[in-house]
């Protein structure tokens, strides 16, 4: 027999349940104070649904992070892995308490919010302008690990919800409303979104969510690379020298992934014309990328402070930033994607889409709104194939003694193979040419690995390796 859980407060089995999921973005920092912002009811009954904003305090500042909370009498087998504690003194919400995002019963009434645009309280639920939103379909969280969650709908949608709320619209909406009117070929339909009214507090709503179709013949990029790292490192091995046999091989092994790389490459080109045509393109003069590699500068100096494994690479990564900086010259910076990698790109039946316009995740709201050069892309998708290539190297402990360097090899050839790929069809569909702004493409590679240290160390350490060894073997 079970126990019951005790009966605490909300607040209290609150603070003890965020810091454990995925997508709270303060793991490192004890939480100072939890108070719930605002909470509007959107069911009553058994069970009831609630749309929670926490307000959550940590080192001074205070972040906040939307819950949709389930409440029932009793909590079946089914929703244990969501639930929260159970309640007590809070006549509104009394009872077993949980993540309603794993609750098909009540995920289905943002759906049906959103078709007929409904407002409770401060929430306003919105369908995109000339699109339909069926009701009655039920929802159901992706397994994958993301710093939001997103609900499935029947096949027929996939509604994110962000979990760490930005002030004013979130850049995701945007830019796919934007890249919508530009008849963007490489994105999602919209059909909806929910926001939060800041009411007194005035300035923009608040994005909550964003309702898209959903890609039934996508295939994740992550996994589509992976499988072809996977046929590269189980070909037999070629005769003569291990370097050149690896690089010329990459190409002739099985499942190979280069011309995907290239359409890639090409989707990637024609986003940016897109982005350029609906948000417009400044000539930004020297000073501004003298300022951009500040920036870089002081991450490095942060994520060094904070992982040490980062120090013996400090120096040749700031020898790289300050080639950049001396010679800095005028560049068109326009809005980009801003955390690109293969795990926000899918194949489907009809080409490369790209997802997720909403920036790094660990990145101020103002920062990932800012106009950059379109390179930073290239440079995330190209961090991306050395990881795809590394990963398995890396994964459980990494490879048995004396496989290890013979497989390296293998994953240097197939990451540059597929690196070259992709920027070969990022200039011939009229990108600005990687291999003509080299020193520029390496120092925001860099730079994109110095994140990736620091979010690896935060969120998953065991992938710690995987930037760590790139960043040695790119230092030098
Ligand atoms: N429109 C879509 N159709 C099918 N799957 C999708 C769609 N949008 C996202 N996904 C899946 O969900 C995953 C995470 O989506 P993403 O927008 O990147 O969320 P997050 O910001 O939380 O990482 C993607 O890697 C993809 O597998
Ligand atoms: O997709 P998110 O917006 O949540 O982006 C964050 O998480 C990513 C991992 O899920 C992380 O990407 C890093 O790992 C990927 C493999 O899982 C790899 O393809 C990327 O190149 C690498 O940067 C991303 O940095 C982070 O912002």
């Amino acid at each position: 027999m079970t126990v019951p859980p005790p009966d605490r407060s909300l607040v209290r089995l609150l603070s003890d349940w965020l810091p454990r999921q995925r997508w709270f973005g303060g793991k490192d920092v004890p939480i100072d104070e939890l108070s719930i912002g605002t909470a509007t009811e959107l069911r009553s009954g058994d069970p009831a649904l609630h749309h929670l904003v926490l307000d959550v305090r940590q080192n001074g500042a205070t972040d906040h992070y939307q819950l949709l909370l389930g409440v029932r009498r009793e909590l079946p087998e089914r929703l244990r892995s969501c639930a929260i504690g159970r309640t007590s003194g809070e006549p509104a919400i009394s009872g077993h308490v949980y993540d309603a995002a794993h609750d098909p019963e009540l995920s289905s009434v943002l759906l049906d919010f959103m078709a007929n645009e409904t407002v409770v309280g401060p929430l306003r639920f919105r369908r995109a302008p000339g699109t339909g939103v069926r009701t009655g379909l039920e929802g159901l969280p992706t397994s994958a690990e993301q710093s939001n969650t997103s609900l499935i709908f029947d096949d027929a949608y996939i509604c994110k919800l962000f979990r760490r709320l930005s002030p004013g619209v979130n850049p995701d909406l945007e830019v796919n409303l934007a890249l919508s009117r530009e008849g963007c070929e490489h994105i999602p339909a919209v059909h909806g979104w929910i926001e939060l009214d800041p009411g007194t507090h005035g300035g923009e709503p608040v994005t909550l969510a964003l309702l898209s179709e959903y890609l039934r013949t996508g295939t994740d990029g992550w996994q589509l690379a992976l499988t072809s790292v996977r046929d590269w490192f189980a070909q037999p091995s070629s005769p003569g020298p291990a370097a050149a046999s690896a690089a010329d091989d990459a190409g002739a092994a099985g499942g190979d992934f280069a011309a995907e790389a290239e359409r890639l490459g090409a989707a990637t080109a024609r986003v940016h014309r897109d982005l350029a045509a609906a948000f417009g393109v400044t000539q930004t003069p020297p000073e501004v990328l003298r300022d951009i590699v500040y920036a870089m500068n002081v991450q490095l100096d942060q994520v060094t402070a904070a992982v040490p494994e980062l120090r013996p690479h400090a120096h040749a990564i700031r020898e790289v930033f300050d080639q950049v900086s001396a010679g800095a010259a005028a560049l068109p910076f326009q809005r980009v994607h801003g955390d690109y990698h293969l795990g926000q790109v899918m194949r489907t039946d009809s080409g490369w889409m790209l997802l997720d316009f909403e920036g790094e995740p660990a990145r101020p709201p103002a920062e990932r709104r800012a106009l950059a050069h379109p390179l930073r892309d290239v440079a995330g998708m190209l961090r991306s194939f050395e990881y795809a290539a590394r990963f398995l190297l890396v994964r459980d402990g990494g490879l048995p003694e004396g496989t290890t360097d013979a497989l390296e090899l293998r994953a240097q050839a197939w990451a540059e193979r597929n690196r070259a790929a992709f920027c070969d069809g990022y200039a011939a569909a009229g990108g600005p040419d990687p291999a003509a702004h080299a020193a520029l493409v390496r120092a925001f590679e860099f730079d994109k690995a110095v994140y990736e240290v620091r979010y690896e160390a935060r969120n998953r350490p065991s992938w710690l390796p995987v930037p760590l060894r790139s960043l040695a073997r790119l230092a030098g």
